[in-house]
C-alpha cells in the first residue's frame, strides 16, 4: 500500500519569511527525513548581493535552482525521502525544479501568509542575512500555485506545530489515495 511509507520528496515553497526552515525541519522529522533548506545552495555573490538589498532576478537564479533540481533528482533517485525549502516563487521555478521527476514521488506545499503577518515576523528576525525590505519584491515576483500544480496550501499564521500536523494530514490523504488508485 503506497502511503507515507513511501518516499517522498516535499518542496516547501513561500516568500522570504514565510517559515519554510522552520516548518521545513520540523516536517522533515516527522517524516525521519532530512531537511535542504535552498539558502545554502546559493553562490556567495547571490548572497552578497541579497544581503545589499538587491533582489535576484532570473538570471541570478537559474544555476541556483540547477544545483536544487539536481538534489531533487538524486533524492529520487536513491528512493530518499527529503523535505527542501525554497522560495520557488514562479511557475517557471517550479518547473525546473520538478522537471523529469515522476509526479507521484514529490508534493508542493505552498506556505501562505500576508504581506503584513510575514513582514511582522521579519521584523523580529535578526538572524539572517534577507533584509526584510525585500520582501515587497518577494510579492511581486510571487505566482500561486495554479490548480494543475495540486499544492497543498498551508496557512502559516496558526504556531508551527499546527501548520506541520495540516500538511502531514494532507500528505497521508494523498498518500492513501495514491496507493488505492
Ligand atoms: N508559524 C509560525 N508562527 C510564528 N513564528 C513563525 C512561524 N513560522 C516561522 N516563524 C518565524 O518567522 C521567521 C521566518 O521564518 P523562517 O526563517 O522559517 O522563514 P523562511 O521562509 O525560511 O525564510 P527565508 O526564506 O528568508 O530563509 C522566523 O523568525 C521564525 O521563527
Ligand atoms: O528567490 C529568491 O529570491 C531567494 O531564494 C530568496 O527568497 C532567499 O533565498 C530566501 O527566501 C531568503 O532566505
Amino acid at each position: 500500500m503506497a502511503g507515507l511509507s513511501d518516499p517522498i520528496v516535499v518542496l516547501l515553497m513561500g516568500v522570504s519569511g514565510s517559515g519554510k526552515s522552520t516548518i521545513g525541519t520540523l516536517l522533515a522529522a516527522q517524516l525521519g527525513a532530512s531537511y535542504f533548506d535552498a539558502d545554502s545552495f546559493h553562490s556567495p555573490e547571490a548572497i552578497a548581493k541579497m544581503q545589499s538589498g538587491t533582489p535576484l532576478d532570473d538570471r541570478d537564479r537559474m544555476p541556483w535552482l540547477a544545483r536544487i533540481a539536481q538534489k531533487i533528482e538524486l533524492l529520487v533517485a536513491d528512493d530518499e525521502s527529503g523535505v527542501i525549502g525554497c522560495s520557488a516563487l514562479k511557475r517557471a521555478y517550479r518547473d525546473i525544479l520538478f522537471d523529469g521527476i515522476p509526479r507521484e514521488r514529490v508534493a508542493l506545499v505552498y506556505l501562505r501568509g500576508s504581506y503584513d503577518l510575514i513582514r511582522g515576523r521579519l521584523a523580529q528576525r535578526t538572524d539572517h542575512f534577507m533584509p526584510a525590505s525585500l520582501l515587497e519584491s518577494q510579492f511581486k515576483q510571487l505566482e500561486e500555485p495554479s490548480p494543475d500544480e495540486r499544492a497543498i496550501k498551508a496557512d502559516i499564521a496558526p504556531a508551527p506545530d499546527a501548520i506541520v500536523a495540516a500538511i502531514l494530514r494532507e500528505l497521508t490523504k494523498r498518500g492513501a489515495a495514491a496507493g488505492a488508485a
